[in-house]
Formats: structure tokens, sequence, C-alpha cells
């Protein structure tokens, strides 16, 4: 077997077997997982190497391995020799044109883990297979013939899984036979892929020279590489640190079934996708947006008191709650986006090209629902990884052709639940179908809002920084917080016309609550745009960025215990619908100034309207830029009528009698 040492707490498998069936099982249980792939060129031998990988790891069973030895004449490319590479290339088809054509899966396990290994294609035109199959997994083996170095494929298939956010890789240097064992050789590839590899967001990178076909380096030791101190392929995969790429903190269920077996008993059913839930979770159901209680969670083994990915279970909730196929359960104080419109990375699959403003079906884990590809707003271009203009036909219009990987905008025809790709994989990856043909025609990662599209040179999305966080969580919860200062946190968010008076009632509302002993801070448009949002103006992107940024600090200072006041003219109806996404819907209550254009012009406290009239000011909200009222606010503040005084004392008490309402529920 492999040359690689073993602790001596675990005893080999095959002579656990022979003593003990049941402590072999017992062991087995407890033994990690790791899902890996292999993924190069054709011809690059990712059958061979994993057909060897089974077979001197003792893989093969006796009927299997004769098979092989009798297709190895027949089919090999060893003449009469065994060929390993048959072991795995499963498909008829495959067999005859010589290359592998879908994801095969192979599972084996070794004394110390369990792997699962997905066999992706390295044809061109199988980077669709490459993309299926590479989703969860955790390590890539890249292969690189010795002969050939690194090649454009060798790049585009490394481009993809940095995207889907594998962070650990193997560069198998193979067939090195074929090259006399030349260290100069083996030296020359890794300068060039460790070129390739900075413009990527692995995490570690582990070069390995062997040729599959003889074995060398695969389980057992070269002795045609004194040159190579490093493991074996095998001893490599099985003791290599696998940082967890499960996400335990955003809860996400989506609800697959309803199930209503008699009048008494309403459960939802589905698979965790991420997080943690526990009965007595306070939870939101989307998009109703309805908040309610987990009552219990069951499963065959009876209730649970938590579930976790990639459990299956059956949810009740404390209330007679509508929830459907395609809604999702979350928790109130951390939701997904749900939202229209995303900017994605897509990995375009097939022969006919994709189109800029063409009509496609979203396949996403909640739903499926029509959308534009809005935008192409660059391709990558592989060889440099960096962006270039977007590909056109004859006509001049922006396609997308085979293989192409690319940043776009999506417009769907209603909100998506979602999250970004790099937070959450199963709610932040679709797939695009063609309507017509019904095809799948191309694979999407959905961005992070904070990934910017035209500001970095490099093609991969800033989102891959993020790629390399790990989300860190407290031992204090808010809640706790909350007890010490007595008061429940939350954020008014005040928006309306410049001079409506925002500034003015959130001075006083502050006095005011400061006075009855409550810890609150107000988060103002002139102070924010003086330091933390000072590169920002007033386009609608801008504004938009301005309100995300401020709400992202609202959060935490809710998070820490504090009310929160804002004062930002906010006018879009979006930006705000973002904003209360991003506090929570519970923590979000938004008070509308609905003070008129001309009461404000005549106002004019800081002289901004009539710059704005003699257009010294452009983009003026009111004037020259759109307001979008709310049109169900919270809470509205008349300050035409009512003095600054009488319109705090109303919202006092506003915030009063929903403090009772929530105290009662
Ligand atoms: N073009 C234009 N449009 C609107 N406002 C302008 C503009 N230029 C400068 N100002 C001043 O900036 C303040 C608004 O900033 P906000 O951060 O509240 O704006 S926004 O929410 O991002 O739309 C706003 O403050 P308030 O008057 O307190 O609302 C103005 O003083
Ligand atoms: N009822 C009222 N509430 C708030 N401000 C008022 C009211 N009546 C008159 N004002 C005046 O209107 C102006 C509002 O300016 P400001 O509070 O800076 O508005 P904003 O922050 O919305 O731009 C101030 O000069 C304020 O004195």
């Amino acid at each position: 077997m492999s040359s690689s040492k073993k602790p001596s707490m675990i005893i080999p498998d095959e002579e656990l077997i022979a003593r003990d069936v049941e402590a072999y099982l017992e062991q087995h249980k407890h033994k990690d997982l790791l899902r890996l792939l292999t993924c190069g060129s054709v011809d690059d031998g990712k059958s061979t190497l994993i057909g060897r990988l089974l077979y001197d790891a003792k893989m093969i069973y006796e009927d299997q391995l004769a098979a092989v030895h009798r297709d190895s004449r027949i089919h090999g490319t060893t003449g009469d020799d065994f060929d390993p590479a048959l072991l795995t290339d499963g498909l008829k088809a495959e067999r005859e044109q010589g290359i592998t054509i879908d994801v095969a899966y192979r599972y084996f396990s070794t004394s110390k883990r369990k792997f699962i290994i997905a066999d992706t294609p390295g044809h061109e035109q199988y980077t669709r297979n490459m993309a299926t199959g590479a989703s969860n997994c955790q390590l890539a083996i890249i292969l690189i013939d010795a002969r050939h170095g690194v090649t454009v494929q060798t790049k585009r298939h490394s481009f993809i899984a940095s995207l889907l956010g594998i962070s650990h890789v193997v560069v198998a240097v193979n067939k090195m036979d074929l090259a006399d064992w030349s260290e100069k050789v083996y030296e020359d590839i890794r300068q060039a892929y460790n070129a390739v590899c900075a413009r990527l967001a692995f995490k570690d990178v582990h070069f390995i020279p062997m040729s599959a076909l003889h074995g060398d380096n695969v389980v057992d030791s070269s002795p045609h590489s004194p040159w190579y101190k490093g493991p074996t392929l095998l001893h490599h995969l099985e003791n290599v640190t696998i940082t967890s790429n499960r996400n335990l903190i955003d809860m996400r269920f989506p609800v697959q079934y309803v199930l209503r077996p008699d009048l008494n008993f309403r459960g939802f059913a589905g698979t965790v996708a991420s997080g943690v839930m526990r009965p007595g979770d306070e939870v939101m159901v989307l998009p109703a947006r309805t908040t309610t209680k987990i009552a219990e969670i069951v499963s065959w083994d009876g209730p649970l008191n938590h579930a976790f990915p990639p459990m299956s279970v059956v949810v009740r909730l404390q209330d007679e709650v509508d929830a459907s196929r395609g809604d999702m359960i979350v928790p109130v104080n951390n939701i997904p986006r749900v939202e229209s419109e995303f900017d994605a990375m897509l990995v375009w699959m097939n022969e006919s090209a994709g189109r800029e403003g063409k009509k496609y079906l979203v396949k996403h884990a909640c739903a499926q629902l029509p959308g534009t590809l809005e935008k192409v707003r660059y391709e990558v271009d592989i060889n440099s990884m960096r962006k270039k203009d977007p590909a056109c036909d004859e006509q001049g219009a922006t396609v997308l052709n085979l293989n192409s990987i690319s940043r776009v905008r999506m417009v769907l025809h209603r909100p998506l639940i979602f999250d970004a790709y790099e937070r959450n994989h199963d709610t932040g990856s679709f797939i695009l179908i063609d309507r017509m043909s019904n095809a799948t025609v191309a694979a999407g990662m959905i961005l992070d809002r904070t990934s910017a599209a035209d500001s970095a040179d490099s093609a991969a999305p800033s989102s891959d920084h993020a790629a390399n966080i790990t989300r860190e969580s407290s031992l204090v919860s808010r809640h706790e917080r909350e007890l010490l200062l007595g008061q429940r946190a939350q954020t008014l968010w005040f928006t309306g016309l410049s001079g409506s008076g925002k500034s003015t009632i959130a001075k006083l509302l502050e006095r005011e609550l400061t006075d009855d002993g409550r810890l609150c801070y107000i988060l103002d448009g002139d102070n924010i745009r003086h330091g933390l949002n000072r590169d920002l103006g007033f386009s609608a992107d801008d504004r938009k960025e301005n309100i995300r940024r401020i709400a992202e600090v609202a959060r935490l200072l809710n998070d820490a215990g504090v009310i929160v006041i804002t004062a930002f003219i906010s006018p879009y109806r979006n930006d705000r619908a973002m904003a209360r996404d991003i506090i929570g819907i519970d923590s979000f209550s938004e008070l509308y100034v609905n003070t008129p254009v001309e009461v404000c012009e005549a106002r004019d406290p800081k002289g901004l309207y009539k710059k704005a009239r003699l257009g010294q000011i452009t983009d003026f909200t009111g004037i020259d830029a759109p307001y979008e009222a709310p049109k169900e606010p919270a809470f509205v503040v008349e300050t035409a009528q009512d003095t600054p005084e009488t319109c705090v004392d109303k919202i006092m008490a506003f915030m009063k009698a929903r403090e009772s309402t929530r105290a009662k529920k």
C-alpha cells in the first residue's frame, strides 16, 4: 500500500477487517470525507491517474481487475500491459473515442480518510461537466503533461476551480517518464503555474512529479525522482489539512414540500442548505416575510435539538404560516437578498452562443423563473487572466461563446431569494436554460454587491478576497447586550428630501431617547459623507453604495445593542429595501419625513436648492434627481404641519406602542 506513515492510533483497514469487522465499520464511520476532482487537458492522464490510485491502494475487486486485464488487450493503449485508465473510463463511447465525456464519481477509502473523486473531462467543449463536477469539491488535482507544460485549458480549469471556491490544489506533473524525469522540466512547470496562481484565490498549491501510468509517486515513492523530497499523491491526500467550506452561520432552509398528514400537523420538508437550526429559533419565512419560531425539527429518528447541512428534516413552525415549495426559512436577523437583479460570473457551456438582452430560464435552489441576460460587463481573457471586452457577432451584438467566462448582470422577472456564492454555494449558484431548446447553457455564481465590476484590472472578481475570510461568531449574543442595556436595539431609518427636517428631528429624538435612558446614536448624511463615505458622490450607484455601507454600520451598532437613528435622503426604494434586508426586517423602521419639495426649497437651510436651480450642483434630489416616496412607511412625519417637538412626541409614542405590541408577542 501507501508509503505513507500512519499514526499509531489508526489500524490499517485490511488488518482491522480481518480482525474485527465491527471495529472496522466504527473506524470507517468516523473518518472524514475529502471530495476532490481531477482536471486537465485531454490525454494528460486523469483516468489513468485515478485508476492507478485505486489499483495501488488496493481498492479494486478481483473480477473488475480481471475484466480490465482482458480489456487492456482490446482497448488499452499499453499493449498487453495493464491500462489503469480502463478502470475508470466506464462509458463505452469514451473508450471508443479515447476521451472521458461525462463526470464519473469514484468512491474509495484508506485507513485515514474517505474520498470521492469526480473525474471531469478535459476536452474543450466539456467545461460544462467540469463546472458541474467541481461545485462541491474541496480539492482539485490539476494534471499537467510534463511534455506540454501549462496550457490554456490548464488555466481555464484553474480559473473555474478558483471561481467555484476550491482552495486546495495539487498540481500533478504527469508523464515525467516521457520527460526523462528532468528536474528542470518540473521546475519550469512549477514556475509557470505559480504565475497563473498569482491571480487566483487558492489557499495552498502542492506540486508532485509523477508517472500515473507506471505508478511513480502516486501511492509509492518513485526511485526516478530522488530530487523530489515531498509526499506521494496518496500521502498528501490523506494528510492535507482541509479548511471546511461548510457554512454553519447563515441558516437557510429552502422548503421542498409542505406536509399535512392530518389537520393537526403542518410541516415543511427540505434539506438544510447552510447554518444550524434549533427549536425556539426566531425565523422568517421568505418571500412573505412572516416571522415566527421553530416549534419542532423532526427526522426519521424522531425530534432533533438541532439540524445542519446536509440533513433532510421536517420543520414545524409555532404559528400557522403559509409557505410553499420554493420559499425559504431563515433567521430573522440574517436574511438573504430578495432581489430581482444581481451580478454573476457565468461559464457559458453551450455551442449556441449566449446573447446580451436575451431571455433565459434561471434555475436556482429555490425557484425557476424567467430572466434577462441584461449586460455582459466583461469577459475573462483566460491567457492573461485579465478582463477583456466581450465578444461580438457579425452584426456587432454582444455574445457569449462556448467555454467563455464572463461577468454579467442578470435581471429577473420577479425577486429571487439568494446569497452571494462565496457566502453560500447552494443559494448562490444557478444555471441558465434556453427557453426554446431546453438545454442547460450556462452555470452562474452570484457575486457579492461589494464586488466592483470596473475597478480592478484582474478578472477575478473582488469577492475572491472573501473566499479567504471566515466569519467569526461571538461568544456574546446581541440579546445579552440588549439585556445589559435594558433596551431592544433597532434602526429608525428617516428618509426624505434635503431640508425636509431629517437631521433636526433625528437630533431631537436622540436627545429625548437618551433622556429616557436609552443608548442611541445618529448616523447622518453630511457627517458620514465627510468620513466613511467621502469617496462617494450622488450618482444612483454611489447613493446605493452609500446606503449599503450605512446599513452595514447600523447592523453592527444594532448588534452591539445600540439604537440607531439614520438621516439620509435615501431616495431609491430598492436601496431602502436593501438597507432593510441588511439590518433585518424586525430591527428596521422606515420613517418618512413627508415634507413637500416646495416647503424644502423655501427652507433651503444650506442654500443647495438655489445652487441646484442655478445649475451649480447637478443630480440634486427633488430638482434633477428623483425621490421615490415610501409606499408603506412605518411612520409618516409631517413637518409642514407639526413643530419639530410635536413630530418627536409622535415618534416616541409610535415607538412605545410598537414595543408593547412586540412584548405581547
Ligand atoms: N446632488 C445632491 N443631492 C442631494 N444631496 C446633496 C447633493 N449634493 C450635496 N448634497 C448634500 O448631501 C446630503 C445628502 O446626502 P445623503 O447621504 O443623505 O444622500 S443619499 O441618501 O445618498 O441620497 C444632503 O444633506 P441633507 O440636506 O441633510 O439631506 C445635502 O446637504
Ligand atoms: N417641523 C419641522 N421639523 C424639522 N425641521 C423643520 C421643521 N420646521 C422647520 N424646520 C426647519 O427645516 C430645516 C430642516 O433642515 P434639516 O433638518 O437639515 O433637514 P434635512 O436633514 O432633511 O436636510 C431646518 O432649518 C429646520 O429648522
